[in-house]
Protein backbone atom coordinates (compact mmCIF):
# COMPACT_ATOMS: atom_id res chain seq x y z
CA UNK A 1 0.00 0.00 0.00
CA UNK A 2 1.44 3.40 -0.97
CA UNK A 3 1.53 5.76 1.94
CA UNK A 4 0.38 9.26 1.02
CA UNK A 5 1.79 12.17 2.99
CA UNK A 6 -0.88 14.60 1.77
CA UNK A 7 -3.27 16.53 3.94
CA UNK A 8 -6.90 15.48 3.49
CA UNK A 9 -9.16 18.46 2.87
CA UNK A 10 -12.61 18.67 1.28
CA UNK A 11 -12.41 15.12 -0.04
CA UNK A 12 -9.09 15.77 -1.77
CA UNK A 13 -5.45 14.96 -1.15
CA UNK A 14 -3.55 18.21 -0.78
CA UNK A 15 0.26 18.31 -0.49
CA UNK A 16 1.61 20.56 2.25
CA UNK A 17 4.46 23.01 1.85
CA UNK A 18 7.66 24.06 3.57
CA UNK A 19 10.57 22.07 4.91
CA UNK A 20 9.84 18.33 4.64
CA UNK A 21 10.02 16.26 7.82
CA UNK A 22 9.83 12.53 8.44
CA UNK A 23 8.48 10.19 11.05
CA UNK A 24 11.09 8.60 13.28
CA UNK A 25 11.33 4.88 13.87
CA UNK A 26 10.93 4.80 17.64
CA UNK A 27 13.28 1.88 18.27
CA UNK A 28 16.23 3.13 16.20
CA UNK A 29 15.71 6.85 15.72
CA UNK A 30 16.02 6.34 11.95
CA UNK A 31 13.95 8.49 9.61
CA UNK A 32 11.02 6.76 7.92
CA UNK A 33 9.73 7.45 4.40
CA UNK A 34 7.81 9.27 3.04
CA UNK A 35 8.57 12.90 3.80
CA UNK A 36 5.67 14.96 5.17
CA UNK A 37 5.18 18.66 4.58
CA UNK A 38 3.15 20.73 7.01
CA UNK A 39 -0.23 22.13 6.01
CA UNK A 40 -0.22 25.80 5.09
CA UNK A 41 -2.29 28.46 6.79
CA UNK A 42 -4.45 28.65 3.66
CA UNK A 43 -5.04 24.90 3.76
CA UNK A 44 -6.06 25.03 7.42
CA UNK A 45 -8.42 27.87 6.56
CA UNK A 46 -9.86 25.79 3.74
CA UNK A 47 -10.42 22.81 6.06
CA UNK A 48 -12.37 25.07 8.44
CA UNK A 49 -14.44 26.50 5.57
CA UNK A 50 -15.33 23.04 4.26
CA UNK A 51 -16.20 21.87 7.78
CA UNK A 52 -18.50 24.84 8.31
CA UNK A 53 -20.16 24.28 4.91
CA UNK A 54 -20.70 20.58 5.71
CA UNK A 55 -22.03 21.18 9.21
CA UNK A 56 -25.73 21.85 8.63
CA UNK A 57 -26.20 18.96 6.23
CA UNK A 58 -24.14 16.54 8.34
CA UNK A 59 -25.81 17.33 11.66
CA UNK A 60 -29.22 16.52 10.18
CA UNK A 61 -28.22 13.22 8.57
CA UNK A 62 -30.61 10.40 9.37
CA UNK A 63 -29.49 8.56 12.49
CA UNK A 64 -29.13 5.31 10.57
CA UNK A 65 -26.97 7.02 7.92
CA UNK A 66 -24.68 8.49 10.57
CA UNK A 67 -24.41 5.14 12.33
CA UNK A 68 -23.55 3.44 9.04
CA UNK A 69 -20.84 6.07 8.45
CA UNK A 70 -19.21 5.23 11.80
CA UNK A 71 -19.39 1.54 10.97
CA UNK A 72 -17.87 2.19 7.53
CA UNK A 73 -14.91 3.93 9.19
CA UNK A 74 -14.42 0.90 11.45
CA UNK A 75 -14.57 -1.44 8.45
CA UNK A 76 -12.14 0.65 6.41
CA UNK A 77 -9.64 0.74 9.29
CA UNK A 78 -9.78 -3.05 9.55
CA UNK A 79 -9.34 -3.29 5.77
CA UNK A 80 -5.98 -1.49 6.11
CA UNK A 81 -4.80 -4.83 7.47
CA UNK A 82 -1.20 -5.36 8.46
CA UNK A 83 0.04 -2.21 6.71
CA UNK A 84 -1.52 -0.20 9.51
CA UNK A 85 -0.14 -2.44 12.25
CA UNK A 86 3.44 -2.49 10.95
CA UNK A 87 3.59 1.26 10.28
CA UNK A 88 2.16 1.96 13.71
CA UNK A 89 4.66 -0.38 15.38
CA UNK A 90 7.55 1.32 13.58
CA UNK A 91 6.43 4.84 14.48
CA UNK A 92 5.59 4.17 18.13
CA UNK A 93 7.81 1.28 19.20
CA UNK A 94 4.71 -0.35 20.69
CA UNK A 95 4.54 -4.12 20.25
CA UNK A 96 2.16 -5.88 17.85
CA UNK A 97 -0.30 -7.23 20.48
CA UNK A 98 -0.70 -3.73 21.89
CA UNK A 99 -1.33 -2.22 18.44
CA UNK A 100 -3.75 -4.97 17.46
CA UNK A 101 -5.53 -4.59 20.78
CA UNK A 102 -5.73 -0.85 20.35
CA UNK A 103 -7.10 -1.27 16.85
CA UNK A 104 -9.81 -3.54 18.29
CA UNK A 105 -10.62 -0.92 20.89
CA UNK A 106 -10.79 1.82 18.25
CA UNK A 107 -13.13 -0.18 16.05
CA UNK A 108 -15.25 -1.23 19.03
CA UNK A 109 -15.49 2.42 20.06
CA UNK A 110 -16.72 3.48 16.60
CA UNK A 111 -19.29 0.69 16.63
CA UNK A 112 -20.43 1.62 20.12
CA UNK A 113 -21.05 5.19 18.96
CA UNK A 114 -22.92 3.85 15.92
CA UNK A 115 -25.24 2.08 18.36
CA UNK A 116 -25.56 5.22 20.49
CA UNK A 117 -26.60 7.18 17.40
CA UNK A 118 -29.14 4.54 16.32
CA UNK A 119 -30.78 4.52 19.75
CA UNK A 120 -31.16 8.30 19.71
CA UNK A 121 -30.98 8.67 23.51
CA UNK A 122 -28.12 11.16 23.06
CA UNK A 123 -30.64 13.61 21.54
CA UNK A 124 -31.99 14.01 25.06
CA UNK A 125 -35.49 14.73 23.72
CA UNK A 126 -37.78 16.23 26.38
CA UNK A 127 -41.31 17.47 26.03
CA UNK A 128 -43.35 19.62 28.40
CA UNK A 129 -46.71 19.70 26.60
CA UNK A 130 -48.68 22.96 26.56
CA UNK A 131 -51.08 23.55 29.44
CA UNK A 132 -53.40 26.20 27.95
CA UNK A 133 -55.81 26.05 30.91
CA UNK A 134 -53.15 26.44 33.58
CA UNK A 135 -53.84 29.28 36.04
CA UNK A 136 -52.76 31.95 36.57
CA UNK A 137 -50.75 31.59 33.34
CA UNK A 138 -50.96 29.00 30.58
CA UNK A 139 -47.82 26.93 29.96
CA UNK A 140 -46.35 27.01 26.46
CA UNK A 141 -45.41 23.83 24.60
CA UNK A 142 -41.69 23.26 25.32
CA UNK A 143 -39.56 20.74 23.46
CA UNK A 144 -35.83 20.24 23.89
CA UNK A 145 -33.25 18.32 21.95
CA UNK A 146 -29.46 18.30 21.90
CA UNK A 147 -27.85 19.60 18.72
CA UNK A 148 -24.27 19.31 17.49
CA UNK A 149 -22.07 22.26 18.49
CA UNK A 150 -20.24 22.69 15.16
CA UNK A 151 -16.86 21.74 13.67
CA UNK A 152 -14.52 20.11 16.20
CA UNK A 153 -10.72 20.13 16.10
CA UNK A 154 -9.07 16.96 17.46
CA UNK A 155 -5.40 16.71 18.44
CA UNK A 156 -4.19 13.12 18.13
CA UNK A 157 -2.30 11.76 21.15
CA UNK A 158 1.25 10.40 20.83
CA UNK A 159 0.72 7.52 23.25
CA UNK A 160 -2.44 6.03 21.73
CA UNK A 161 -1.82 6.18 17.98
CA UNK A 162 -5.21 4.63 17.21
CA UNK A 163 -7.64 4.81 20.15
CA UNK A 164 -6.88 8.47 21.04
CA UNK A 165 -5.80 9.66 17.64
CA UNK A 166 -7.23 10.27 14.15
CA UNK A 167 -10.21 7.91 14.55
CA UNK A 168 -10.08 7.76 18.35
CA UNK A 169 -12.63 8.59 20.99
CA UNK A 170 -12.70 12.35 20.40
CA UNK A 171 -13.28 11.91 16.65
CA UNK A 172 -15.81 9.10 17.08
CA UNK A 173 -17.86 11.00 19.67
CA UNK A 174 -17.77 14.28 17.71
CA UNK A 175 -18.84 12.57 14.46
CA UNK A 176 -21.55 10.70 16.37
CA UNK A 177 -22.83 14.01 17.74
CA UNK A 178 -23.09 15.41 14.20
CA UNK A 179 -19.94 17.55 14.19
CA UNK A 180 -17.48 17.68 11.28
CA UNK A 181 -13.97 16.91 12.52
CA UNK A 182 -10.61 18.41 11.60
CA UNK A 183 -7.72 16.35 12.99
CA UNK A 184 -4.30 17.82 13.64
CA UNK A 185 -2.18 14.67 13.32
CA UNK A 186 0.48 14.02 15.96
CA UNK A 187 3.90 14.29 14.28
CA UNK A 188 5.08 11.19 16.17
CA UNK A 189 2.94 8.92 13.95
CA UNK A 190 2.11 10.70 10.69
CA UNK A 191 2.08 7.52 8.61
CA UNK A 192 -0.42 5.85 10.94
CA UNK A 193 -2.48 9.05 10.84
CA UNK A 194 -2.39 9.16 7.04
CA UNK A 195 -3.61 5.57 6.77
CA UNK A 196 -6.45 6.04 9.25
CA UNK A 197 -7.33 9.45 7.78
CA UNK A 198 -7.62 7.83 4.35
CA UNK A 199 -9.98 5.23 5.83
CA UNK A 200 -12.23 7.99 7.18
CA UNK A 201 -12.09 9.99 3.95
CA UNK A 202 -13.14 6.89 1.98
CA UNK A 203 -16.03 6.31 4.39
CA UNK A 204 -17.21 9.91 3.87
CA UNK A 205 -17.33 9.32 0.09
CA UNK A 206 -18.87 5.84 0.34
CA UNK A 207 -21.66 7.17 2.54
CA UNK A 208 -22.34 10.14 0.24
CA UNK A 209 -21.66 12.69 2.97
CA UNK A 210 -20.41 16.24 2.40
CA UNK A 211 -16.65 16.11 1.90
CA UNK A 212 -16.01 18.71 4.61
CA UNK A 213 -17.14 16.27 7.32
CA UNK A 214 -13.52 15.23 7.80
CA UNK A 215 -10.09 16.77 7.31
CA UNK A 216 -6.61 15.70 8.37
CA UNK A 217 -3.78 18.22 8.63
CA UNK A 218 -0.09 17.57 9.26
CA UNK A 219 2.27 19.87 11.11
CA UNK A 220 5.43 19.22 13.10
CA UNK A 221 5.02 22.46 15.03
CA UNK A 222 2.20 24.28 16.80
CA UNK A 223 1.24 26.89 14.18
CA UNK A 224 -1.56 24.93 12.50
CA UNK A 225 -2.98 23.76 15.82
CA UNK A 226 -3.04 27.31 17.15
CA UNK A 227 -4.65 28.58 13.96
CA UNK A 228 -7.36 25.94 14.15
CA UNK A 229 -8.03 26.69 17.82
CA UNK A 230 -8.46 30.37 16.99
CA UNK A 231 -10.60 29.89 13.86
CA UNK A 232 -14.09 31.35 14.44
CA UNK A 233 -15.74 28.40 12.68
CA UNK A 234 -14.33 25.88 15.14
CA UNK A 235 -16.78 25.19 17.97
CA UNK A 236 -14.85 22.84 20.30
CA UNK A 237 -11.50 21.12 20.76
CA UNK A 238 -10.56 17.60 21.85
CA UNK A 239 -6.98 17.05 23.04
CA UNK A 240 -4.89 14.39 24.81
CA UNK A 241 -1.33 15.25 25.70
CA UNK A 242 0.79 17.41 27.93
CA UNK A 243 -0.41 19.92 30.48
CA UNK A 244 1.57 22.59 28.69
CA UNK A 245 -0.04 21.87 25.31
CA UNK A 246 -3.54 21.52 26.76
CA UNK A 247 -3.39 24.73 28.78
CA UNK A 248 -1.94 26.64 25.80
CA UNK A 249 -4.97 25.61 23.77
CA UNK A 250 -7.28 26.54 26.66
CA UNK A 251 -5.78 30.04 26.67
CA UNK A 252 -6.15 30.42 22.92
CA UNK A 253 -9.76 29.23 23.09
CA UNK A 254 -10.58 31.56 25.99
CA UNK A 255 -9.09 34.62 24.28
CA UNK A 256 -11.16 34.30 21.10
CA UNK A 257 -13.91 36.83 20.41
CA UNK A 258 -16.24 33.85 20.98
CA UNK A 259 -14.56 31.50 23.46
CA UNK A 260 -15.06 27.78 22.91
CA UNK A 261 -14.71 24.72 25.14
CA UNK A 262 -11.45 22.75 25.12
CA UNK A 263 -11.71 19.15 26.29
CA UNK A 264 -8.12 18.42 27.17
CA UNK A 265 -6.99 15.28 28.95
CA UNK A 266 -3.61 16.13 30.45
CA UNK A 267 -1.57 15.05 33.44
CA UNK A 268 -2.42 12.60 36.20
CA UNK A 269 -0.38 10.58 38.70
CA UNK A 270 -3.26 8.28 39.65
CA UNK A 271 -2.82 7.62 43.39
CA UNK A 272 -2.88 4.01 44.54
CA UNK A 273 -3.94 3.58 48.18
CA UNK A 274 -2.85 0.38 49.91
CA UNK A 275 -5.01 -0.30 52.96
CA UNK A 276 -3.64 -2.13 56.03
CA UNK A 277 -5.59 -5.42 55.89
CA UNK A 278 -4.91 -5.89 52.17
CA UNK A 279 -1.24 -5.17 52.78
CA UNK A 280 -1.07 -7.57 55.71
CA UNK A 281 -2.84 -10.34 53.79
CA UNK A 282 -1.21 -9.96 50.37
CA UNK A 283 1.32 -7.12 50.33
CA UNK A 284 3.79 -9.06 48.19
CA UNK A 285 1.13 -10.09 45.68
CA UNK A 286 0.00 -6.47 45.29
CA UNK A 287 3.65 -5.42 44.87
CA UNK A 288 4.09 -7.77 41.93
CA UNK A 289 0.81 -6.70 40.28
CA UNK A 290 1.80 -3.06 40.76
CA UNK A 291 5.11 -3.57 38.93
CA UNK A 292 3.25 -5.16 36.01
CA UNK A 293 0.89 -2.16 35.76
CA UNK A 294 3.67 0.40 36.25
CA UNK A 295 5.77 -0.98 33.43
CA UNK A 296 2.98 -1.78 30.94
CA UNK A 297 3.68 -0.01 27.65
CA UNK A 298 6.81 1.56 29.17
CA UNK A 299 4.46 3.38 31.55
CA UNK A 300 3.25 5.67 28.79
CA UNK A 301 -0.34 5.85 29.98
CA UNK A 302 -2.01 8.83 31.54
CA UNK A 303 -3.56 6.22 33.86
CA UNK A 304 -0.15 4.91 34.95
CA UNK A 305 0.15 4.42 38.77
CA UNK A 306 2.60 7.23 39.53
CA UNK A 307 1.94 7.54 43.27
CA UNK A 308 1.47 4.88 45.97
CA UNK A 309 0.24 5.73 49.46
CA UNK A 310 0.34 3.44 52.48
CA UNK A 311 0.79 3.53 56.24
CA UNK A 312 4.16 2.24 57.49
CA UNK A 313 4.25 -1.36 58.68
CA UNK A 314 5.25 -4.91 57.76
CA UNK A 315 2.61 -5.03 55.01
CA UNK A 316 4.13 -2.03 53.23
CA UNK A 317 7.58 -3.55 53.70
CA UNK A 318 6.36 -6.76 52.03
CA UNK A 319 4.89 -4.72 49.16
CA UNK A 320 8.16 -2.84 48.68
CA UNK A 321 10.27 -5.99 48.92
CA UNK A 322 8.18 -7.75 46.26
CA UNK A 323 8.25 -4.71 43.98
CA UNK A 324 12.01 -4.38 44.50
CA UNK A 325 12.41 -8.03 43.57
CA UNK A 326 10.18 -7.85 40.47
CA UNK A 327 11.35 -4.56 38.96
CA UNK A 328 14.98 -5.52 38.17
CA UNK A 329 13.60 -8.31 35.99
CA UNK A 330 11.67 -5.88 33.79
CA UNK A 331 13.37 -4.94 30.54
CA UNK A 332 13.68 -1.34 29.44
CA UNK A 333 11.18 -0.60 26.69
CA UNK A 334 11.21 1.70 23.68
CA UNK A 335 9.56 5.02 24.34
CA UNK A 336 7.32 6.80 21.87
CA UNK A 337 9.54 9.71 20.88
CA UNK A 338 13.02 11.04 21.70
CA UNK A 339 11.28 14.00 23.39
CA UNK A 340 9.18 11.80 25.65
CA UNK A 341 12.26 9.68 26.47
CA UNK A 342 14.23 12.80 27.35
CA UNK A 343 11.42 14.15 29.54
CA UNK A 344 11.20 10.78 31.32
CA UNK A 345 14.95 10.68 32.00
CA UNK A 346 14.82 14.25 33.32
CA UNK A 347 11.92 13.35 35.64
CA UNK A 348 13.74 10.29 36.98
CA UNK A 349 16.96 12.29 37.42
CA UNK A 350 15.08 14.93 39.44
CA UNK A 351 13.75 12.23 41.78
CA UNK A 352 17.24 10.70 42.09
CA UNK A 353 18.65 14.09 43.00
CA UNK A 354 16.02 14.87 45.62
CA UNK A 355 17.60 14.23 49.06
CA UNK A 356 14.21 13.34 50.54
CA UNK A 357 13.70 10.55 48.01
CA UNK A 358 15.28 7.08 47.99
CA UNK A 359 15.39 4.69 45.08
CA UNK A 360 13.67 1.40 45.87
CA UNK A 361 14.55 -0.41 42.65
CA UNK A 362 15.21 -0.02 38.95
CA UNK A 363 14.41 -2.07 35.89
CA UNK A 364 16.98 -3.07 33.31
CA UNK A 365 18.88 -0.54 31.27
CA UNK A 366 18.29 -0.45 27.53
CA UNK A 367 19.15 1.32 24.32
CA UNK A 368 19.26 5.08 23.84
CA UNK A 369 15.52 5.15 23.09
CA UNK A 370 14.36 2.92 25.93
CA UNK A 371 13.07 3.91 29.33
CA UNK A 372 14.46 2.20 32.42
CA UNK A 373 11.65 1.62 34.95
CA UNK A 374 12.23 3.08 38.41
CA UNK A 375 10.52 3.03 41.80
CA UNK A 376 11.18 5.61 44.50
CA UNK A 377 10.02 6.22 48.06
CA UNK A 378 9.65 9.24 50.29
CA UNK A 379 7.97 10.28 53.51
CA UNK A 380 4.59 11.97 53.69
CA UNK A 381 6.20 15.00 55.32
CA UNK A 382 8.64 15.37 52.42
CA UNK A 383 5.87 14.91 49.88
CA UNK A 384 3.69 17.52 51.54
CA UNK A 385 6.61 19.95 51.64
CA UNK A 386 7.67 19.67 48.00
CA UNK A 387 5.06 20.13 45.26
CA UNK A 388 7.56 18.88 42.62
CA UNK A 389 7.08 15.37 44.00
CA UNK A 390 3.46 15.47 42.85
CA UNK A 391 4.35 16.20 39.22
CA UNK A 392 3.74 13.56 36.55
CA UNK A 393 6.81 11.69 35.30
CA UNK A 394 5.40 10.29 32.06
CA UNK A 395 6.78 6.75 31.83
CA UNK A 396 7.43 3.77 34.11
CA UNK A 397 8.41 5.68 37.27
CA UNK A 398 6.46 5.80 40.50
CA UNK A 399 6.82 7.20 44.00
CA UNK A 400 5.75 5.42 47.21
CA UNK A 401 4.78 7.77 50.03
CA UNK A 402 5.25 6.23 53.47
CA UNK A 403 2.65 7.64 55.85
CA UNK A 404 2.83 7.54 59.64
CA UNK A 405 -0.90 6.94 60.04
CA UNK A 406 -4.28 7.18 58.33
CA UNK A 407 -4.52 10.92 59.04
CA UNK A 408 -1.25 11.60 57.25
CA UNK A 409 -2.32 9.46 54.32
CA UNK A 410 -5.51 11.48 54.09
CA UNK A 411 -3.51 14.71 54.18
CA UNK A 412 -1.41 13.52 51.23
CA UNK A 413 -4.52 12.64 49.24
CA UNK A 414 -6.05 15.97 50.16
CA UNK A 415 -2.97 17.79 48.82
CA UNK A 416 -3.27 16.29 45.35
CA UNK A 417 -4.48 18.03 42.21
CA UNK A 418 -7.29 16.53 40.14
CA UNK A 419 -6.65 13.00 38.91
CA UNK A 420 -8.07 10.60 36.36
CA UNK A 421 -8.13 7.62 38.71
CA UNK A 422 -7.60 6.45 42.26
CA UNK A 423 -7.01 2.74 42.90
CA UNK A 424 -7.80 1.27 46.32
CA UNK A 425 -6.32 -2.05 47.37
CA UNK A 426 -8.44 -3.34 50.21
CA UNK A 427 -9.89 -6.33 51.99
CA UNK A 428 -13.17 -6.39 53.88
CA UNK A 429 -11.53 -5.22 57.11
CA UNK A 430 -10.46 -2.05 55.25
CA UNK A 431 -13.98 -1.01 54.27
CA UNK A 432 -14.36 1.46 57.15
CA UNK A 433 -11.17 3.34 56.23
CA UNK A 434 -12.02 3.25 52.56
CA UNK A 435 -15.55 4.56 53.17
CA UNK A 436 -14.09 7.49 55.11
CA UNK A 437 -11.90 8.43 52.12
CA UNK A 438 -14.56 8.13 49.42
CA UNK A 439 -16.00 11.67 49.73
CA UNK A 440 -12.49 13.12 49.39
CA UNK A 441 -11.69 10.87 46.43
CA UNK A 442 -14.92 11.86 44.70
CA UNK A 443 -13.71 15.46 44.87
CA UNK A 444 -10.31 14.66 43.41
CA UNK A 445 -10.75 11.98 40.74
CA UNK A 446 -12.92 10.81 37.84
CA UNK A 447 -12.77 7.06 38.52
CA UNK A 448 -12.37 5.17 41.78
CA UNK A 449 -11.45 1.52 41.37
CA UNK A 450 -10.80 -1.34 43.76
CA UNK A 451 -8.11 -4.04 43.73
CA UNK A 452 -6.84 -3.15 40.28
CA UNK A 453 -4.99 -0.38 38.46
CA UNK A 454 -6.31 2.35 36.20
CA UNK A 455 -4.47 1.37 33.02
CA UNK A 456 -6.60 -0.13 30.25
CA UNK A 457 -9.74 1.95 30.25
CA UNK A 458 -12.89 -0.01 29.41
CA UNK A 459 -14.93 1.63 26.65
CA UNK A 460 -18.52 1.52 27.84
CA UNK A 461 -21.55 3.47 28.94
CA UNK A 462 -20.63 3.93 32.60
CA UNK A 463 -16.93 4.77 32.04
CA UNK A 464 -15.48 8.10 33.15
CA UNK A 465 -12.08 8.93 31.73
CA UNK A 466 -11.84 12.42 33.08
CA UNK A 467 -11.34 14.24 36.34
CA UNK A 468 -10.85 17.68 37.86
CA UNK A 469 -8.12 19.97 36.50
CA UNK A 470 -5.35 19.28 35.57
CA UNK A 471 -6.36 15.69 34.81
CA UNK A 472 -8.68 17.36 32.33
CA UNK A 473 -9.64 20.90 31.47
CA UNK A 474 -13.28 20.21 32.35
CA UNK A 475 -13.98 17.72 35.11
CA UNK A 476 -17.65 17.48 34.13
CA UNK A 477 -16.80 15.34 31.12
CA UNK A 478 -15.27 12.08 29.96
CA UNK A 479 -13.19 11.41 26.85
CA UNK A 480 -13.90 7.66 26.85
CA UNK A 481 -17.28 5.95 26.81
CA UNK A 482 -20.63 6.90 25.35
CA UNK A 483 -21.00 9.94 27.64
CA UNK A 484 -18.11 11.53 25.67
CA UNK A 485 -20.68 12.54 23.04
CA UNK A 486 -22.17 15.11 25.44
CA UNK A 487 -19.07 17.30 25.04
CA UNK A 488 -20.09 18.08 21.50
CA UNK A 489 -23.79 18.74 22.01
CA UNK A 490 -25.81 21.67 23.33
CA UNK A 491 -29.50 21.93 24.16
CA UNK A 492 -32.00 23.91 22.08
CA UNK A 493 -35.56 24.51 23.28
CA UNK A 494 -38.43 24.90 20.78
CA UNK A 495 -41.33 26.84 22.29
CA UNK A 496 -44.76 26.62 20.62
CA UNK A 497 -43.37 25.59 17.24
CA UNK A 498 -46.01 24.17 14.89
CA UNK A 499 -45.60 20.41 14.55
CA UNK A 500 -44.64 20.78 10.89
CA UNK A 501 -41.64 22.92 11.83
CA UNK A 502 -40.33 20.76 14.67
CA UNK A 503 -37.25 18.56 14.18
CA UNK A 504 -38.30 14.95 13.68
CA UNK A 505 -36.96 13.95 17.11
CA UNK A 506 -39.55 16.22 18.73
CA UNK A 507 -42.51 15.96 16.32
CA UNK A 508 -45.72 14.76 18.00
CA UNK A 509 -45.80 11.41 16.16
CA UNK A 510 -42.14 10.69 17.07
CA UNK A 511 -41.31 9.42 13.57
CA UNK A 512 -37.74 8.55 14.59
CA UNK A 513 -38.98 6.49 17.52
CA UNK A 514 -36.34 8.02 19.79
CA UNK A 515 -36.68 7.85 23.57
CA UNK A 516 -38.28 11.04 24.94
CA UNK A 517 -39.26 12.22 28.37
CA UNK A 518 -42.62 13.90 28.84
CA UNK A 519 -43.14 16.17 31.85
CA UNK A 520 -39.84 14.88 33.24
CA UNK A 521 -40.83 11.20 33.15
CA UNK A 522 -40.86 8.46 30.54
CA UNK A 523 -43.29 9.08 27.65
CA UNK A 524 -46.68 7.50 28.30
CA UNK A 525 -46.08 7.21 32.07
N1 LIG B 1 -1.68 12.78 29.92
C1 LIG B 1 -1.52 12.11 28.81
O1 LIG B 1 -2.35 11.34 28.43
C2 LIG B 1 -0.32 12.31 28.01
C3 LIG B 1 0.69 13.15 28.42
N2 LIG B 1 1.78 13.36 27.66
C4 LIG B 1 2.82 14.28 28.14
O2 LIG B 1 3.19 15.15 27.08
C5 LIG B 1 4.59 15.15 26.87
C6 LIG B 1 4.87 15.41 25.41
O3 LIG B 1 4.16 14.48 24.64
P1 LIG B 1 3.26 14.85 23.40
O4 LIG B 1 2.42 13.69 23.11
O5 LIG B 1 4.08 15.34 22.28
O6 LIG B 1 2.27 15.98 23.92
P2 LIG B 1 2.12 17.50 23.53
O7 LIG B 1 1.11 18.06 24.44
O8 LIG B 1 3.43 18.19 23.47
O9 LIG B 1 1.55 17.48 22.03
C7 LIG B 1 0.26 16.95 21.71
C8 LIG B 1 -0.25 17.62 20.44
O10 LIG B 1 -0.56 18.98 20.72
C9 LIG B 1 0.20 19.84 19.90
N3 LIG B 1 0.60 20.99 20.72
C10 LIG B 1 1.44 21.00 21.77
N4 LIG B 1 1.55 22.23 22.28
C11 LIG B 1 0.77 23.03 21.53
C12 LIG B 1 0.46 24.41 21.55
N5 LIG B 1 1.00 25.23 22.44
N6 LIG B 1 -0.40 24.88 20.63
C13 LIG B 1 -0.94 24.06 19.68
N7 LIG B 1 -0.68 22.76 19.62
C14 LIG B 1 0.15 22.23 20.53
C15 LIG B 1 1.40 19.03 19.46
O11 LIG B 1 1.90 19.55 18.25
P3 LIG B 1 3.44 19.30 17.83
O12 LIG B 1 3.86 18.00 18.37
O13 LIG B 1 3.38 19.34 16.33
O14 LIG B 1 4.22 20.43 18.40
C16 LIG B 1 0.78 17.66 19.31
O15 LIG B 1 0.10 17.56 18.10
C17 LIG B 1 5.02 13.79 27.40
O16 LIG B 1 6.35 13.76 27.77
C18 LIG B 1 4.09 13.60 28.55
O17 LIG B 1 4.61 14.25 29.69
C19 LIG B 1 1.87 12.75 26.44
C20 LIG B 1 0.92 11.89 25.98
C21 LIG B 1 -0.28 11.60 26.74
O1 LIG C 1 -5.29 3.44 30.06
C1 LIG C 1 -5.94 3.62 29.03
O2 LIG C 1 -6.52 2.71 28.44
C2 LIG C 1 -6.09 4.99 28.48
C3 LIG C 1 -4.96 5.86 28.88
C4 LIG C 1 -5.04 7.20 28.26
O3 LIG C 1 -6.09 7.73 28.03
C5 LIG C 1 -3.80 7.88 27.94
O4 LIG C 1 -2.73 7.38 28.30
O5 LIG C 1 -3.87 8.94 27.28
Amino acid sequence: MTLSSDNLIGGERVPGAGTPWRAVEAASGAALEPAFASATAEQAERACRHAEEAFDAYRETALTARAEFLEAIARNILDLGDDLVTRCMAETGLPRPRIEGERGRTIGQLRMFAEVVRRGTFLGARIDPALPERKPLPRPDLRLRQVAVGPVVVFGASNFPLAFSVAGGDTASALAAGCPVIVKAHPAHPGTSALVGGAIQRAVAECGLPAGVFALLFDDGIAIGQQLAADPRVAAIGFTGSRRGGTALMHTAAERAVPIPVYAEMSSINPVVLFPAALANRGAEIGRAFVASLTLGSGQFCTNPGLVLAVEGPGLDAFLAAAAEALPGVAAATMLTPGIHKAYCAGVAALEANPAVTRVAQGQTGSAHQGQPALFATSAAAFLGDHRLAEEVFGAASLVVRCADAAELRAVLDSLEGQLTAALHMDEADHGQARALLPLLERRVGRILVNGFGTGVEVGHAMVHGGPYPATSDGRTTSVGSLAIDRFLRPVCYQDLPDALLPAALAEANPLGVPRSVDGGPAGA
